[in-house]
């Protein structure tokens, strides 16, 4: 089990408690050493070792937000929780997950969903009372709360289709799309202020990445993105899903490597944009 904060990520995590007004943007993925994220046509392939997995759940407890691309959810259905951390510490809490789904093609069927209204519907069992979402659960402590699924979609989804997934039991939140149709990533900030969210762990997949590593600075001067933490693990995918999609690898920011760490098998980066 980790000490944690390992040393090396003192200083680059999001402090406690965040400032409303500028929202911490952690980026983070694991890549092999040939810089794929995933396998041939998207499959997932598990490339953390136990050691930097479970530092990657102690990350997401240190966030308020947990954000992945639509694709990550219908490609890798992942639970976004934090069941590598001590089940016992009821300080130790799971980020928000939200997911940028411009058309709104979220399935249904997600894990997250239906674990959400699992776990939505034991409380009601339990308390007699309806839980619309994690808003409405504040006595609710420690790692095995799970949240609400939250998605950002575009303004211009019908409203049949968000009344849809609402009723499956996810919150929506509708906002304005940028000129290529996607959530922009320097909207985000503004985003999480409004959601009453301090910080994100943007956790992929490909397009994902790319376009928050590509997005121009703050309004302030200051970079989007406040650190960049890499899983390197020994192995080559071969062909698979490149850690930004092909073609996208020009005008990527240069990187400052803070420290990097070995944990078990793996490599981990912890990175500035200069
Ligand atoms: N190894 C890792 O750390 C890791 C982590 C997550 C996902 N993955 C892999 O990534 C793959 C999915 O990546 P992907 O690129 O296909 O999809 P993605 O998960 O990055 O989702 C992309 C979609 O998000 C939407 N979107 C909204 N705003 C956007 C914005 N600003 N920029 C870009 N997209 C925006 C668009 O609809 C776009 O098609 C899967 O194969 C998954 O296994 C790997
Ligand atoms: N850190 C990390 N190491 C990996 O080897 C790997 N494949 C991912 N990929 C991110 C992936 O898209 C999922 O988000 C989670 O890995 C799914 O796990 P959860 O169900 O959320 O625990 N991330």
């Amino acid at each position: 089990m980790l000490t944690f904060p390992p040393a090396f990520l003192v200083g680059h995590l999001p402090a406690r408690p965040h400032d409303p007004a500028r929202p911490h943007v952690t980026v983070t993925w694991a890549q092999s050493l040939d810089a794929k994220i995933a396998g041939p046509g998207g499959a997932r392939v598990i490339l953390s070792g136990p050691e930097s997995m479970e530092m990657t759940h102690w990350l997401r407890t240190m966030h308020d937000a947990i954000l992945v691309g639509i694709n990550t959810i219908i490609m890798d259905d992942p639970r976004l929780k934090i069941q590598l951390v001590p089940q016992d510490d009821p300080s130790l809490l799971p980020p928000q997950p939200l997911i940028l789904d411009p058309q709104l093609r979220f399935p249904l069927s997600a894990r997250i969903l239906s674990e959400w209204n699992k776990y939505r519907g034991s409380r009601e069992l339990r308390d007699d009372r309806i839980l619309r979402d994690s808003r409405d659960v504040p006595d609710a402590r420690g790692p095995a709360v799970v949240r609400q699924p939250w998605i950002v979609c575009g303004d211009t989804v019908p409203p049949e289709r968000r009344e849809e997934v609402e009723r499956a039991g996810a919150r929506v939140v509708p906002t304005q799309l940028d000129g290529s149709g996607r959530i922009s990533p320097n909207a985000l900030p503004a985003i999480l202020s409004s959601l009453g969210l301090g910080s994100v762990m943007i956790e992929g997949g490909s397009r994902i990445l790319s376009s928050f590593l590509h997005a121009p600075s703050r309004a302030d001067g200051s970079p989007l993105v406040d650190s960049v933490i890499v899983t390197v693990a020994p192995m080559f995918i071969g062909e698979g899903v490149g850690v930004v999609p092909e073609g996208e690898d020009r005008g990527l920011p240069p990187l400052r490597t803070i420290h990097t760490e070995t944990m078990g098998k793996d490599a981990v980066m912890l990175c500035a944009l200069r």
